[in-house]
């Protein structure tokens, strides 16, 4: 492990719709790191009102020898902004400054001004180039890679959206540096997710570096940012549009999610209703025979570790079962579930309604 001096490049191969991430400290403030962004008149950098005053003018001064004009615009921040009419900010700023089909839209921030702009990309003119700049942990391991492009809705989570892919992932691990604690433990639900699903050598790693990840030590977020980038690339490169394989990426998902929804946006992060999620999920996989009680119990020390929750909230279990039936995965009203088959390895699975009702009597607080 060292600390990155130069940017480190993870491909992610999707045939003409391939593109780099560059994972390094310090890339906001150099133009040579942009070369893979498409060449245009224009450039609108979308970021929020907490990001913004941190990084746009960096990446604002980085961009103007490569654009004749670079617009911005600042959302409002969070999770609840995550909407129709937040989306519509970003129409309404490429109409305003007369953007065209070659405009780069420029996603500066986490994974709710990703989504929203990638989605505005897939959308605007039937879309038009964008490349991601994440500066959440979560973002920078996750949300960035991959092209899942959404808004949500009142009754589910990312309900409507498009797969669409960046032309270049910009990771710029300086940028973490300002991250409140909380949306650091958020990331870290993503990046343990990474071990049960694909690599329980990656999962040993994370716990010998749970300390130094909390205490943000350069070289262990440098490797846990591009083991993420690696594996996600991977499973996305095998099925871009999630016909199978990619599934394995929505562990802890259906539980999460409906925590996420059932609370209403923005009271529990997403990454922090991933990891109680997860320690769901576990609990199911073991009653179906994956995994053992010690796995279960493993996994749940290093989410706690991570400064995230484990017990889920007291949502009514019927509640739940509705929440998770709107879930993308779900098939004719069956609810499915990404559960690990043995540790390392993921798949989708039905289960009794009953089974999920032990577990989160098991799981939710009182
Ligand atoms: N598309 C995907 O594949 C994918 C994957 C995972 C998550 N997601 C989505 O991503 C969203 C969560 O993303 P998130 O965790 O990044 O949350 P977020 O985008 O809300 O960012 C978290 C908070 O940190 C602030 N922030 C961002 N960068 C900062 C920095 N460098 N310094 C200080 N503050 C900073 C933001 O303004 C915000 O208040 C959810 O909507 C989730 O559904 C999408
Ligand atoms: O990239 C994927 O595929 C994922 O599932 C990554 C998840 O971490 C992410 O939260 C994603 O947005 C969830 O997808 P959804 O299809 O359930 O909305
Ligand atoms: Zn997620």
């Amino acid at each position: 492990m060292s600390v990155l001096l130069s940017p480190e490049r993870v491909e992610i191969q999707l045939g003409e719709r391939s593109y780099p991430i560059l994972i390094g400290n310090g890339l906001l403030g150099e133009p040579r790191h942009f070369d893979a962004a498409p060449a245009a008149a224009s450039a609108l950098i979308v970021s929020n009102t907490t990001v913004a005053p941190l990084y746009a003018r960096a990446l604002r001064d980085t961009l103007a020898g490569r654009f004749q004009a670079v617009h911005m615009l600042e959302l409002p921040d969070g999770e609840a902004h995550k909407d129709w009419q937040t989306l519509n900010l970003i129409f309404d700023a490429l109409l305003r400054h007369g953007c065209d089909r070659k405009t780069v839209l420029f996603a500066l921030g986490g994974g709710v001004v990703g989504d929203m702009v990638g989605f505005a990309a897939a959308s605007y003119m039937r879309g038009v180039p964008f490349v991601q700049v994440p500066t959440t942990l979560l973002a920078q391991v996750d949300s960035s890679v991959g092209g899942k492009t959404a808004i949500n809705h009142p009754l589910g989570k990312n309900m409507i959206g498009a797969f669409y892919q960046p032309r270049l992932v910009m990771c710029d691990l300086a940028t973490l540096s300002t991250l409140p604690a909380r949306e650091l433990s958020a990331g870290l639900a993503e990046i343990i997710k990474y071990g049960p699903i694909y690599d329980m050598a990656f999962f040993d790693w994370i716990e010998a570096n749970i300390d130094a990840l909390m205490a943000r030590d350069p070289a262990a977020l440098a490797h846990a940012v591009r083991r993420s980038c690696e594996i996600k690339a991977a499973v996305v490169g095998q099925d871009e549009r999630e016909t199978g394989l990619r599934a394995i990426l929505n562990f802890g998902h259906t539980f999460g999610h409906a925590i996420e929804s059932g609370l209403g946006y923005g009271e529990w992060l997403h990454g922090e209703a991933v990891g109680c999620g997860m320690v769901l999920a576990a609990r199911l996989s073991q009653r179906l025979g994956g995994v053992d009680e010690a796995f279960v119990q493993r996994l749940s020390a290093l989410v706690e570790r991570a400064g995230l929750p484990v017990v889920a909230p007291a949502l009514g279990l019927e509640r739940y079962l509705e929440l998770m039936r709107i879930d993308k995965k779900s098939e004719a009203g069956e609810i499915r579930f990404v559960v690990i088959d043995q540790p390392g390895s993921a798949a989708m699975r039905s289960a009794p309604d009953t089974m999920v009702r032990e577990v989160l009597a098991q799981g939710c607080a009182s």
